[in-house]
């Protein structure tokens, strides 16, 4: 049952346009796993997450997910599938009440589920519920951020692509959307998480994966790798020991 639920990404190539910025990404995520991509600015980490969720030009390669392609298909195909994204920066409608808010992001569903799935994010975030009123605007940025994930939870995705959801908040801010992160993959979601803040990401994700120029080249236990190594690693684009500087 477990594999079913894994995403399995092969020779993956994606870019712009003409532009070629993934040049075979491979990556095996098993279900409930809660991974965190990093690498070096420009190294194609957001790329890979809007490409999984069919926002880029695909050149080659596979994404499969539960025994299908999903490679090409198109972001509202792909939410069908049960992949969601959180994009980077704001995304909300902020002279829209979060409950509004909400109902956006319920477009796709037919209205009878709507409610209960609002429901459902309202017992997820009681923040929100509190702020249901609010117009989204008007609220922190970490709130905001809480309800752009709210916004992607909502129809339930078993994968949640969240891109910098750290960006632009205070301390206790960032603490609370990744308490919320952790709570959901304490329920069961597989997270694919790119953030700069490589403590934090350090801290709650399982398993590491390095990006460079489009292709993965360090995957492992957040714990093998020091904050050291990333350090130099995105100060002068090679790995501690690498010979040559490919940057
Ligand atoms: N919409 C776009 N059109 C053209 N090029 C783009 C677009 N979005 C990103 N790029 C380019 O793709 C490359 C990879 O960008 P991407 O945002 O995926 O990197 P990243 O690893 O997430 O970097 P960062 O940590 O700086 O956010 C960069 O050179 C960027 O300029």
């Amino acid at each position: 049952m477990e594999a079913k639920t894994n995403l399995l990404v092969r020779d993956l190539r994606a870019g712009y346009g003409n532009l070629d910025i993934l040049n075979g990404v491979d990556l095996d995520v098993p279900g409930g796993q809660f991974v965190a991509l990093m690498g070096p600015n420009g190294a194609g980490k957001s790329t890979l997450l809007k490409t999984l969720y069919g926002m880029t030009s695909i050149k080659g390669g596979n994404i499969d997910w539960r025994g299908k392609n999903i490679a090409g298909q198109k972001s509202r195909a792909i939410l069908g599938e049960g992949i969601s994204f959180v994009p980077q920066g704001r995304c909300n409608f902020p002279v829209m009440s979060v409950d509004e808010n909400l109902q956006m992001a319920a477009y796709t569903l037919r209205d009878a589920k709507v409610k209960a799935d609002r429901d459902y994010v309202y017992d997820l975030f009681p923040i929100l519920k509190k702020r249901r009123a609010t117009l989204a605007g008007n609220m922190s940025g970490g709130e905001q951020q809480l309800l752009e994930v709210a916004m992607a939870v909502l129809q339930r995705p078993k994968v949640l692509l969240v891109d910098e959801p750290s960006v632009g908040l205070s301390p206790a801010a960032i603490g609370i959307v990744f308490d919320e992160l952790l709570r959901l993959h304490a329920d069961g979601m597989t997270i694919l998480l790119v953030e700069q803040n490589t403590k934090k990401a350090m801290e709650v994700a399982q398993r590491a994966v390095i990006l460079r120029l489009g292709q993965v080249i360090w995957d492992g236990l957040p714990k093998d790798i020091t904050h050291d190594e990333l350090g130099e690693l995105f100060l002068t684009g090679k790995m501690r020991g690498e010979a040559d500087a490919v940057h």
